[in-house]
């Protein structure tokens, strides 16, 4: 057995999968559709009531803070049948031992009706809703199998949310084909009245695997961008504009996760969104049959921890391997990135997008860099500003009223 770290001052994180890749859409980007091809001698990708109540059970007893979190993920998580979350309450309830549980879903929406949302009311569940803006960007890749658009089944699942008070916030993605309008995404999302808002960009290469999957490991090398990626520079230019509307009118009001994570990066807190963070490693993920892997964007064969059944999350997302993982982030940083003024809110983003080259030939730039420090030096002045107010114990919002006075 490898050494493991004990205690921990951090909580453990396991984001499951109830009914593993299986989804009602077949979104062109998505990268964790063809996991099933992981999985070919199952026809069924369900979690067994045993392993879920082996999973709860174990989660929480392996936590070392009050707190629990537990996060459904999928494939889309609605396809299992709400007894199964009924079932989900009942064994926390079970086996909480005086510790409070919440729980996080992620969901395309399009599944959503009164019963589930009064269950999500009930039970307090925040509810991810992917949504990537207005109709003519979110069809154009969240469709079904038969090409058939979700985006009004997805604002119907919006509107049953709001109707029944549940809490929610958006998931979007930014692509080859919305990156170029930043303003009309987000003033879709501020009309909604959403004030949690995460954009993720998309990167993803393609690559041939035998078992039919058609995404490249981050491992691969030279294989060939899909057409659906976000490009450095529009990723620069999307997160400047909107980073401009919102320093002027909605600090403090909505709540973009970028820019959080950035601000917290300033002052020397920990960023919400991982791929800022220094290191990786944090959030593990659990498949349906078990097996669990160090990061949801690396279910990958060769990422693999292990199995629940034969060894102990504790065990898992404390080996050797994982703490490496987590370093991983650090240690394969290019001299490009070691000596960028940035490196400090940057951390060289994701380590699934470094397949770039320095201009001095140095493999493993990230392939955002360039719309990344675009993005930093932009916003340097106003982070700057807002960390003086955190420091002084006063609101970084105030960096709106500076605005106004010119004074940036
Ligand atoms: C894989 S889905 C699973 C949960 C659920 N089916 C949903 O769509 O919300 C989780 C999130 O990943 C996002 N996503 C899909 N493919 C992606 C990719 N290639 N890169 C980054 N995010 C991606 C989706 O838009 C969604 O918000
Ligand atoms: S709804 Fe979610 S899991 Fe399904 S294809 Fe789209 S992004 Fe992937
Ligand atoms: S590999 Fe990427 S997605 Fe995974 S923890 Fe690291 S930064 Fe986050
Ligand atoms: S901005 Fe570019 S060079 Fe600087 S840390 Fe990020 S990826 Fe590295």
């Amino acid at each position: 057995m490898s050494q493991v770290a004990f205690p921990f001052a951090k909580p453990l994180y396991v984001m499951t999968k109830p009914i593993g890749a299986v989804c009602n859409l077949a979104c062109d980007y998505c990268y964790y559709l063809e996991k099933t091809n992981l999985y070919k001698d199952t026809s069924k990708y369900v979690m067994s009531d045993e392993l879920l109540e082996k999973f709860i059970r174990e989660y929480i007893q392996s936590q070392t803070m009050p707190q629990v979190l537990f996060t459904w993920h999928g494939g889309e998580t609605l396809m299992r049948p709400l007894s199964f979350y009924k079932r989900v309450m009942e064994l926390q309830r079970q086996y909480a031992g005086g510790r409070s549980i919440d729980n996080c879903i992620q969901t395309n929406g399009t599944l959503l009706n009164d019963e589930w949302c009064e269950f999500f009311r009930k039970n307090n569940w925040l509810v991810g809703i992917s949504i990537d803006g207005p109709q003519e960007f979110h069809d154009e890749y969240r469709k079904n199998r038969q090409g058939r658009p979700s985006f009004v089944k997805v604002m119907q699942g919006i509107q049953l949310l709001k109707k029944h008070g549940v809490e929610w916030n958006a998931m979007a993605v930014v692509n080859d084909y919305n990156a170029d309008y930043p303003l009309e995404f987000y003033h879709f999302f501020k009309e909604l009245d959403c004030h949690y808002i995460q954009f993720a960009p998309i990167v993803e290469r393609l690559s041939h695997h035998a078992d039919g999957r058609h995404l490249a490991s981050p491992l691969q090398k030279g294989e060939k961008l899909a057409d659906f990626s976000v490009s450095p520079e529009q990723w620069g230019n999307f997160l400047c504009t909107l980073f401009d509307e919102w320093v002027r009118n909605d600090v403090g009001q909505f709540f973009i996760q970028l820019f959080d994570s950035t601000l917290a990066n300033w002052v020397g807190e920990q960023p919400g969104v991982c791929s800022l963070a220094k290191t990786c490693g944090h959030a593990g993920v659990m498949e349906f049959n078990g097996d669990v892997y160090s990061c949801d964007h690396y279910v990958f064969p060769e990422f693999k921890l292990g199995n629940i059944y034969e060894k102990t999350l504790i065990e898992m997302m404390y080996s050797d391997r994982q703490l490496e993982f987590g370093q991983m982030k650090q240690k394969a940083l290019p001299t490009q990135c070691r000596n960028c003024e940035f490196l400090f809110a940057c951390n060289g983003e994701c380590p699934k997008n470094r397949f770039a080259v320095t201009p001095d030939g140095e493999p493993g730039l990230n392939y955002l860099c360039k719309g990344y420090h675009q993005f930093f030096s932009h916003v340097a002045p106003y982070m700057d500003y807002m960390k003086r107010e955190l420091l002084a114990e006063r609101a970084p919002a105030n960096v709106m009223e500076a605005i106004r006075r010119g004074e940036l």
